[in-house]
């Protein structure tokens, strides 16, 4: 579904993405983690054609994606192809635009349908993500922040994508909403064949969220391949330091604080 080989990004000087190689299958599901600043995000903003990259092949679904400006047509040909979903949702979501409508525009933008085969898709689409009659109705800012990112999640889906990239797009939400949308994702995976690339900075979550893992460390890929290998017996030193950090069942924050202070 997505091939990426060699992928680089400089910004001037700075090589913020170097050499980085994955492929995803479909219904497969990937994380990428790394601290903060890795690369992460720039590599997703690439694959998404949010940023060109200055090396390197992106093919989806058997399509190279080339770079330069593109014809609207090619345009909404690469939204049926990728989404992403953000961290904040108000970014795929207008504030003065009720949730069914932005939706409903997402499904007009991608393939135009007459009118009741649109109402038809909208709610099976709210259906999907768990968002009822109320909710379509409402604005974003009525809608608590699981909510509305179900609602980006709708209007990503709407394309019908064959790739959908998450960044840091559950990270803000409470862990009994983050344990809702996963298990969402899940079913959506099975029922659509959709395959999810998670961006994350939390090494702790990818074991309930996918079934790959590519460590990235400035820029470039120091470990790469199922969650229960990386975690189970992690080769790199950056990584075996990252899964050190995560807290353990029982670690107290107060007790630390105590020690230090004595
Ligand atoms: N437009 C830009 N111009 C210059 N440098 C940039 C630009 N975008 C990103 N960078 C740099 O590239 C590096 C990687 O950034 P990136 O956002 O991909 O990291 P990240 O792993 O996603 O971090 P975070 O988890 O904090 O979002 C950082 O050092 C950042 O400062």
């Amino acid at each position: 579904m997505l091939e990426v080989r060699n992928l680089r990004k400089e910004f001037g000087d700075f090589v913020a993405v170097d050499d980085v190689t994955f492929s995803l299958p479909e219904q497969g599901s990937l994380a990428i983690v790394g601290e903060s600043g890795s690369g992460k995000t720039t590599t997703a903003r690439m694959i998404a054609g949010l940023e060109t990259p200055s090396g390197g092949h992106i093919v989806v679904a058997g399509d190279e994606r080339r770079a330069g400006r593109l014809r609207s047509r090619e345009r909404r040909a690469r939204g049926r192809q990728i989404q992403m979903v953000f961290q904040d949702p108000y970014s795929s979501l207008d504030r003065r635009q009720r949730v069914g409508d932005a939706v409903a525009e997402a499904v007009g933008l991608h393939q135009p349908v007459p009118a009741d085969r649109l109402r038809a898709r909208v709610a099976e689409l709210l259906d999907m993500v768990g968002l009822d009659d109320r909710q379509a109705r409402s604005l974003p800012k009525a809608l608590s922040g699981g909510q509305r990112q179900r609602a980006a999640i709708a209007r990503a889906l709407a394309a019908e994508p064959q790739v959908l990239i998450l960044d840091e797009a559950i990270a803000a939400l409470d862990v009994s909403i983050q344990a809702q949308i996963l298990a969402l994702l899940t079913r959506i995976r099975a029922d659509t064949g959709t395959a999810l690339l998670f961006i994350t900075h939390d090494l702790g979550a990818v074991r309930h969220i996918s079934d790959d893992v590519l460590v990235m460390q400035t820029g470039r890929v120091v470990e790469h391949g199922p969650v229960a290998t990386v975690l189970g017996d992690p080769q790199d030193p950056y990584t075996q330091r990252l899964i050190a950090s995560i807290p353990k069942p029982g670690w107290k924050p107060r007790r630390r604080a105590k020690k230090a202070a004595a």
